[in-house]
């Protein structure tokens, strides 16, 4: 796989996936981009092409759509020389359970879930063939919290964190690497998108800034990257703590404390 492989970006139109196209092309990395808005994939495309003399592609595609995700899973599994996916593409939701319908549940969880680990899946088998690779998927702080009060969204995005730590389990002894990246309250249109006050949230973090951390986590081939959390030990005791717990299950009989006296 070459030095600098191409890098395929979904939801690259704004926000988080549009700043990750900028920096990977600042470092010399042709790129595909993924989103619904044409329009603006193909105006950021011209931009990056004109300021770094990058290859780029702009791929118009409805994550949620079953015939654009084949599309897009098929470029991941045919073109060789894609060697980084940014599973980026995300969707927020205001409010929790009982504000929710059943097709903004279910469309939240095709892009959040369905569609990234379709994405990953599509990639996986040619970058472990490769011995190289990375995958990129993009969590949140949220899936950490259910006290936050946004179980859908936050749900997905544990699940986002619980397959990324999962892949890299089975994917980083053939090369390839996994990140998780969780980020907390970022300057971006999903807030608004979700119906989200934008001036109603306080400390959001800019970014660039945020982009600009999760890759120097990238960069040290971290497995999990939180960009607003200051002392690493918090994650490292948290993973501690899980596995300690692991180690505590004894699958042949329930807990003493579960069984009823004679
Ligand atoms: N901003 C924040 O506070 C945080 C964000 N995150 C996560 O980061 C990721 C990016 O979010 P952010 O940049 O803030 O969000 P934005 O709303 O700014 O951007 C979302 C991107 O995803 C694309 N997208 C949305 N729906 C679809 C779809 N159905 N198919 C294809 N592309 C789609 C949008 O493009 P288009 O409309 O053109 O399709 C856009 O490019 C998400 O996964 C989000 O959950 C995590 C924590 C905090
Ligand atoms: C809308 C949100 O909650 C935000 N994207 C986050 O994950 O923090």
């Amino acid at each position: 796989m070459a030095n600098t492989p191409t890098v395929l970006i979904t939801g690259a139109s704004t926000g988080i996936g549009a700043t990750y196209a900028e920096r990977f092309a600042q470092r010399g990395h042709d790129l595909v981009l993924v989103a619904r808005d044409i329009t603006r994939l193909n105006a950021l495309a011209a931009k990056l092409r004109a300021a770094h003399k990058v290859e780029v592609t702009a791929l118009q595609a409805d994550l949620t759509a079953p015939s654009d995700l084949s599309t897009i899973e098929e470029r991941l599994r045919d073109d060789a020389r894609i060697g980084i996916l940014i599973n980026n593409a995300g969707m927020a939701q205001s409010g929790g359970i009982l504000q929710q319908k059943p097709e903004s549940i279910e469309r939240l969880i095709a892009l959040n879930i369905t569609a990234l680990t379709r994405l990953a899946a599509a990639v996986a088998p040619r970058f472990a063939q490769a011995g190289a690779g990375a995958i990129v998927n993009i969590g949140s702080v949220v899936g950490l919290a259910p006290e936050f009060g946004m179980s859908i969204y936050g749900a997905t995005k544990a699940y986002v964190q619980f397959l990324s730590q999962g892949l890299r389990v089975e994917l980083a002894p053939k090369g390839v690497y996994v990140q998780a990246v969780l980020p907390a309250g970022t300057r971006t249109e999903i807030w608004e998108r979700a119906g989200i006050d934008i001036n109603t949230m306080r400390d959001l973090m800019d970014v660039g800034e945020l982009v600009d951390a999760a890759l120097v986590g990238f960069d040290r081939r971290e497995p999990v990257t939180i960009p607003p959390l200051s002392d690493a030990g918090r994650w490292d005791a948290l993973e501690a703590a899980r596995q300690g717990l692991l180690s505590d299950l004894h699958q042949a009989h329930a807990a003493t404390r579960y069984q009823r006296a004679a």
